[in-house]
Formats: C-alpha cells, sequence, structure tokens
C-alpha cells in the first residue's frame, strides 16, 4: 500500500498570489495555501510536501521524485503549463497514484486558450473556479478514496 504521501504542485507566476490579479486569483498568497494544507494533512495523519516552480523541468523532477518515493497522489496546478505541457502530462502518465488537477479560476469562463489541458487527459479529477478552496477539495478527496481502499 502507497504511503499516506501527497504532492502539491505549483505552476509558474502562482509564487505571486496574493498580489497577482487578486480580482482573479484571490488575496491568499501561496504560504497561506499551503499552510491550510498542511493542517489538513496533519489533522488526518497524511504528509504533504508542496513545491513551487516557474520551471517545468523542475515539477517533471518532482513528477519523478513522487514515483520513486511511493507518493498516493499529486494535486497539481501546473497554471498556465496547463494549456502548454505535453512534458508534464507525459511524467503524470509514468505516475501511478492519483493525480488531481487544480485551478483557482474557473477556466472554463476565461480566453478560449485556457480551455483545453493537456494534464486533464491524465487527471483523475478536475476542480476549476473554486480558488484556495479547491486545493482542500482536492486533498479531501484524495484522502477519502485512500480510506475506502
Ligand atoms: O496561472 C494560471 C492559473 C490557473 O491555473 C488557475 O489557477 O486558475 C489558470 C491558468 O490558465 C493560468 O495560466
Amino acid at each position: 500500500m502507497s504511503q499516506r504521501k501527497v504532492l502539491i504542485l505549483h505552476g509558474p507566476n502562482l509564487n505571486l498570489l496574493g498580489t497577482r490579479q487578486p480580482e482573479i486569483y484571490g488575496s491568499e498568497t501561496l504560504n497561506d495555501i499551503n499552510n491550510a494544507l498542511y493542517e489538513k494533512a496533519a489533522v488526518n495523519g497524511w504528509n504533504i510536501k508542496a513545491l513551487q516552480s516557474n520551471h517545468e523541468g523542475v515539477l517533471i523532477d518532482a513528477i519523478h521524485a513522487a514515483r520513486d518515493d511511493d507518493t498516493a497522489a499529486i494535486v497539481i496546478n501546473p497554471a498556465a503549463y496547463t494549456h502548454t505541457s505535453v512534458a508534464i502530462l507525459d511524467a503524470l502518465n509514468a505516475f501511478e497514484g492519483k493525480v488531481i488537477e487544480v485551478h483557482l479560476s474557473n477556466v472554463h469562463k476565461r480566453e478560449s486558450f485556457r480551455h483545453h489541458s493537456y494534464v486533464s487527459l491524465r487527471a483523475d479529477g478536475v476542480i476549476a473556479g473554486l480558488g484556495s478552496q479547491g486545493y482542500l477539495a482536492a486533498l479531501d478527496a484524495v484522502i477519502r478514496a485512500a480510506e475506502r481502499t
């Protein structure tokens, strides 16, 4: 059985949360979001590793590392790489655990180039438009699914 470990991946520009277009992405910072996730995981006896990068290869390396350390699930907001990155899709396809894709904004209400996601071809679930609550919902889904098995 895989360990009670989840990797949270945040893609490019999400380090600017709180000041980046708050009317779209909200006023919470990335630290606020990660802290809420750490807290929820701890209460449920799970471990979380959270990583943000503006570099595609760093995100891919983290996905590869998750294959090796028996991580149960990846919760990923690939940000702009959602719409461009076959390489992140390929890396996720080589990961055997659960994958949940999260977007703070409802990408389907926005520009048409945001409507297509490469990552959705692999994701077990997709959450968009719930703001930071989307990450907590994703973690909840991972924990509940593991408890059912
Ligand atoms: O950077 C982002 C953030 C985003 O993934 C979101 O969380 O709503 C949506 C993407 O289209 C955008 O490039």
